[in-house]
């Protein structure tokens, strides 16, 4: 019997023996740095002369790994091994492939804290925050098996004399999977294995940024039983073979989470039907964010700046979800302010490999530039009360930023920044704060600290965010619990950890008989 879903434990590194085995895995990881890693196309593994070069963001010197560039050819190579493959992936039952995912998650949670540590080396994640994207990863797989099984049943449709109507739920075929680096196993993972279990094959291709861990959820796989060809390994250069990826005329869908650049390039492009191509591409698009938190004037002060603080600054600000514009109602507006500041003056940054610190470096150098690039934009929007500072020297560090007194239509209160920067407006009542939170062209997440209900019911329908919290941060979604995905420019809702997700990788079929 399949027990009911429940989301993966967090680990406590508050305790003695957590730490201790988590610096057990980050020596056992560090020991196997630097392979190479091969493209993987019908089980096969193929290693080329070009490489992606993977570094560790927090120690330039280090590298992480070298995996082989897959070209044009490679990507019509695992084209073919995912037709070939779906013939009899289709036809497994949902129970199987259901069984399948459950055997990678157990897979993965014997070695938890060993995934966690590639997470902290290649993409500079603080302890918890590695510990968290592996854990949504393992819940990714608990939760679409189980899904996949309810859906294998099809619905219930009604029946008159002599008739019999069946609906019932197919694969479609091979898709392309277009993961972004930030989530750099839990969003590989879910965006994979979701159209996988529901029996369609897939080419996927990695981010440039982390395509080591990537490739460990390929050697999960391949423990756990997938047949060759389901899951094709696809890691290389964007530009070369991203276009080439999406325009194919065999790709039934396109499961992408990243930018809004990217993702609407790639809408468009899908959009455009190719010569032979017999169907239209579904396109699930998954982009960027620009999250508010308002905080009312009878909130709970304390709890407004530690939801702003962790929601702004846990993993650097690298989340879609981060907040990164605080709108305060102007009777609290000083004393939320100071409070943020004084937690913020307590965390931590340095390298996560050496130390359990609060927050790592960021990605890469052109991230690094950017982010301080909107530093120095920020400083002549608004006041900059706290931070400011970045360091290259051994690794792209950026300290936690607080700007105050900004325009909410300024630039630092509209584009999308990725990094631990944080803006503060004034309001003077709660219409207006709504407003300044609907005002940009995104809608992902948002959060309202208030004791107000009706302020709590008005936010409940007219802010417009595909993931709305009260009384917490607006960061840190849970599988099951709380399914993500935004509106606007967002994308496209997929909501991801739902119950509708799978339907996204579906057919639905409706077969009536006479008798
Ligand atoms: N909404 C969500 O659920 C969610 C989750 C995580 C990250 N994000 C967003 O992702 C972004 C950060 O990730 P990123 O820097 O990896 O984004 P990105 O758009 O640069 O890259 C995402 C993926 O697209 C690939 N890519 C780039 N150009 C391509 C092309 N022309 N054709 C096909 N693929 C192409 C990249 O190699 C990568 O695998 C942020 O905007 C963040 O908000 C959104
Ligand atoms: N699902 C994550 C964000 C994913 C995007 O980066 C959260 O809820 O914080």
């Amino acid at each position: 019997m399949v027990l009911p879903f429940k989301h993966e434990p967090f680990t406590d590194f508050k305790v003695d023996s957590n730490r201790r085995d988590f610096e057990k895995a980050l020596a056992l990881v560090e020991g196997k740095l630097g392979e190479d890693y091969p493209i993987v196309i019908n089980g096969e593994k193929i290693f080329t002369d070009d490489k992606l070069i993977s570094m560790n963001p927090a120690d330039k010197e280090q590298l992480i790994g070298k995996v082989s560039k897959a070209t044009k050819q490679h990507v019509d190579q695992a084209m073919d091994a995912a037709l070939e493959a779906f013939k009899a992936w289709r036809k497994w039952t949902a129970a199987e492939r259901a069984d399948l995912l459950f055997r990678a998650a157990a897979i993965i949670r014997r070695r938890k804290h060993e995934f966690s540590a590639w997470l902290v080396y290649e993409a500079g994640k603080p302890w918890d925050q590695a510990d968290g994207d592996i854990a949504e990863g393992i819940d990714f797989l608990e939760y679409y098996g189980r899904q996949m099984l309810e859906l294998g049943h099809g619905k219930v449709l009604n029946d008159r004399a002599n008739e019999h109507n069946a609906y019932f739920y197919q694969p479609m075929g091979p898709g392309v999977v277009i993961p972004p680096w930030n989530f750099a196993f839990a969003i590989v993972c879910g965006t994979t294995i979701a159209p996988v279990v529901a029996g369609n094959p897939v080419l996927l291709k990695p981010s440039e940024n982390t395509p080591v861990i990537a490739y460990k959820l390929m050697e999960v796989l391949e423990e756990a039983g997938l047949p060759k060809g389901v899951v094709n390994f696809v890691p290389g250069d964007p530009e070369e073979i991203g276009d080439y990826l999406v325009d194919h005329k065999e790709t039934r869908f396109i499961n992408f989470t990243g930018s809004r650049a990217t993702g609407t390039r790639i809408y468009e492009r899908a959009a455009k039907v190719k010569e032979g191509q017999q169907f239209l591409k579904r396109v699930i698009a998954e982009m960027g964010g620009k999250d508010t938190i308002i905080v009312d004037n009878d909130a709970d002060l304390d709890l407004a700046a530690e939801s702003i603080v962790h929601s702004s600054f846990g993993f650097s600000g690298q989340k879609c979800s981060a907040c990164s514009r605080a709108v305060i109602h102007q009777d609290v507006y000083e004393e939320v302010l100071e409070k943020v500041v004084s937690l913020t003056k307590q965390l931590t940054v340095g390298n996560p490999a050496s130390s359990n610190v609060y927050m790592g470096a960021v990605v890469n150098q052109k991230q690094f530039a950017k982010i301080r690039n909107y530093i120095e934009i920020g400083k002549e929007e608004a006041v900059l009360v706290h931070g400011g500072e970045t360091d290259d020297t051994t690794g792209y560090f950026v300290y936690p930023t607080i700007f105050k007194d900004i325009d909410p239509k300024a630039r630092l209160m509209q584009e999308e920044i990725f990094g631990p920067v944080v803006a503060f407006t004034k309001a003077a009542n709660f219409d207006e704060m709504l407003e300044i939170a609907n005002n940009t062209e995104y809608g992902l997440t948002g959060a309202v600290i208030s004791n107000n209900r009706e302020h709590l019911n008005r936010a409940r329908y007219d802010f417009h965010v595909g993931n709305l919290y009260f009384n917490r941060g607006c960061t840190a979604a849970i599988v099951g619990y709380q399914p993500f995905g935004g509106f606007k420019l967002s994308g496209t809702d997929s909501k991801a950890g739902g119950p509708d997700y799978l339907q996204h990788f579906l057919e639905a079929k409706v077969v009536s008989e006479t008798f």
